[in-house]
């Protein structure tokens, strides 16, 4: 039989841990989180029900070590759950990569011990966090962020705007890349902590997305927001290195986001391959036609393709010496899976004819759902550049003169 599960047979076993993982993933996607999923996408609410059976089900927080009541689980692991769950239902592929990965990794990496503890807390009981690093002038040139913290006492007070934050005014906890500043001087990017509900942190303007509609996309205001001292999340290389370190602890949503691509993809393929074998036309089933055969083996090609990829980066966050995804395969991951899905998903619904253009279908939810994997978590393009500077051994800063030489006549 054709193993749409990609993951079975002799070329890749999963431990018997991992395959029961993937089971419990499975039944909980099939029972609880696919037969929400439509109605989640329908009135554009945060789907708590399924939630609280991810949180019951221990996959919020799965990668939260054990001594902070957690299980452990690698990134590796992660994907496997998130594939189950994007399979039948994106939004809740999403909630577990935030539950795992982003905000989360980068606190357990990088925090004291109260940091790790809050942050655990928090995904252990079902908050997925929320990372704000996009503004409304800051979007791929994430480094001109102008939200600052500037120190007063003992105190940070943040100051600025984030947009398109996943989870605004859902989320409990958030990580805020900011700009710190002291004595007037800036000293770098750091990650600041704070709870929904402190004062000082508004949520704005719920933007209208095309896709992924359970879970709200926001303006998060930190209209002078007075954070405790012990709020800063400092990296190990200290604030100057603050952003790429923080940016580390980013690739690992990266493959979060690529898996979530695949696994909508996967549920698309599944749900054209059933209809091309049950829908006739001219006497004979779809799946008859040399054409459509054609299109369904493109796509089975490209999924299976696109997982390697996607397991390969997850597999490289034990070998990259951070401890979190390596930021090329990260970015590989994620630009061909995202482009795969949005493929993949469009030709899932030209199979189905006009039944996939029916909002009946969830084949027209998983193409908008699609569309999102390619702009969000950096976009294809900017994912390119990475890619690019790696292969050339090189920077390639994107600033208009950043290739030519400084004044002082330095390269
Ligand atoms: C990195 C960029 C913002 C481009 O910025 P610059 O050209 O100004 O800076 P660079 O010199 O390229 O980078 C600065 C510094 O950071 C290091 N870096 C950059 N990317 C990574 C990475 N992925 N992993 C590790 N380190 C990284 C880089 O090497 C530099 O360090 P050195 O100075 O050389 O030591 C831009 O390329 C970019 O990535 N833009 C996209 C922004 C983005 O991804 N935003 C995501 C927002 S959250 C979100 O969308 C959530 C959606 S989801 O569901 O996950
Ligand atoms: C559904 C969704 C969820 C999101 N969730 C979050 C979140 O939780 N937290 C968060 O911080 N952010 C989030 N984002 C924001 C996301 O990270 C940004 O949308 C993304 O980084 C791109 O920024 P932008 O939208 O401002 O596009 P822009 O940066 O304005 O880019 C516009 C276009 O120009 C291209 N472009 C720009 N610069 C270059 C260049 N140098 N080379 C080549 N092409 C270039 C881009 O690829 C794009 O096609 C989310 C976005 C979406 C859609």
């Amino acid at each position: 039989m054709y193993d749409a599960e990609g993951g079975r047979g002799p070329w890749f076993d999963l431990s018997e841990d991992q395959a029961a993982l993937q089971t419990r993933a499975r039944r909980l996607a099939e029972d609880i989180a696919g037969p929400q999923a439509a109605e989640t996408d329908r009135t554009e609410t945060y789907p708590q029900p399924v939630v609280d059976a991810l949180t019951e089900a221990g996959f919020m927080g799965q990668t939260v070590p054990v001594a902070l009541g957690g299980r452990g689980a690698s990134y590796f692991d992660t994907v496997l759950v998130i594939e189950e769950l994007a399979r039948h239902c994106g939004v809740s592929g999403r909630i577990v990569v935030e539950g795992n990965m982003g905000a989360v990794g980068a606190i357990l990496a990088y925090g004291t011990e109260a940091q790790r503890r809050l942050a655990a807390e928090h995904v252990l009981s079902g908050d997925k966090p929320a990372i704000c690093i996009t503004e409304p002038g800051a979007g791929s040139a994430a480094t001109e962020m102008t939200t600052t913290a500037r120190r007063i006492g003992d105190e940070w007070v943040l100051d600025g705007k984030k947009h398109w934050i996943t989870g605004g005014g859902i989320s409990r906890l958030h990580l805020i890349f900011a700009r710190v500043v002291e004595d007037g001087e800036d000293k770098g990017v750091g990650g600041f902590i704070a709870l929904q509900g402190e004062a000082g942190l508004k949520i704005g303007e719920r933007e209208p997305a095309m896709g992924l509609r359970g879970i709200p996309e926001t303006e998060v205001i930190f209209d002078g927001l007075r954070l405790p001292a012990d709020r800063l999340l400092t990296p190990p290389a200290g604030l100057k290195r603050g952003f790429a370190q923080l940016m580390d602890a980013y690739n690992a949503q990266r493959v979060g986001a690529a898996t979530v691509a695949l696994g909508v993809a996967r549920g698309a393929f599944e749900t054209a391959r059933a209809y091309m074998k049950a829908r006739e036309q001219f006497g004979r089933p779809l799946a008859e036609f040399q054409g459509l055969q054609w299109m369904l083996a493109d796509m089975a090609m490209k999924i299976d393709a696109a997982r390697l990829m996607v397991w390969r980066a997850a597999l490289s966050a034990e070998a990259s010496g951070t401890g979190f995804p390596d930021p090329l395969l990260a970015a590989e991951a994620k630009i061909v899976t995202s482009e795969m899905a949005v493929e993949v998903t469009n030709a899932a619904l030209q199979l189905h004819g006009a039944a996939g253009y029916s909002r009946r279908n969830p084949i027209e939810r998983m193409v908008r759902d699609a569309r999102m994997f390619t702009i969000g978590g950096g976009t294809a393009q900017m994912l390119r550049n990475l890619v690019a500077g790696r292969i050339l051994e090189m920077k390639t800063p994107q600033i208009r003169g950043g290739y030519l030489p400084r004044a002082s006549g330095g390269a």
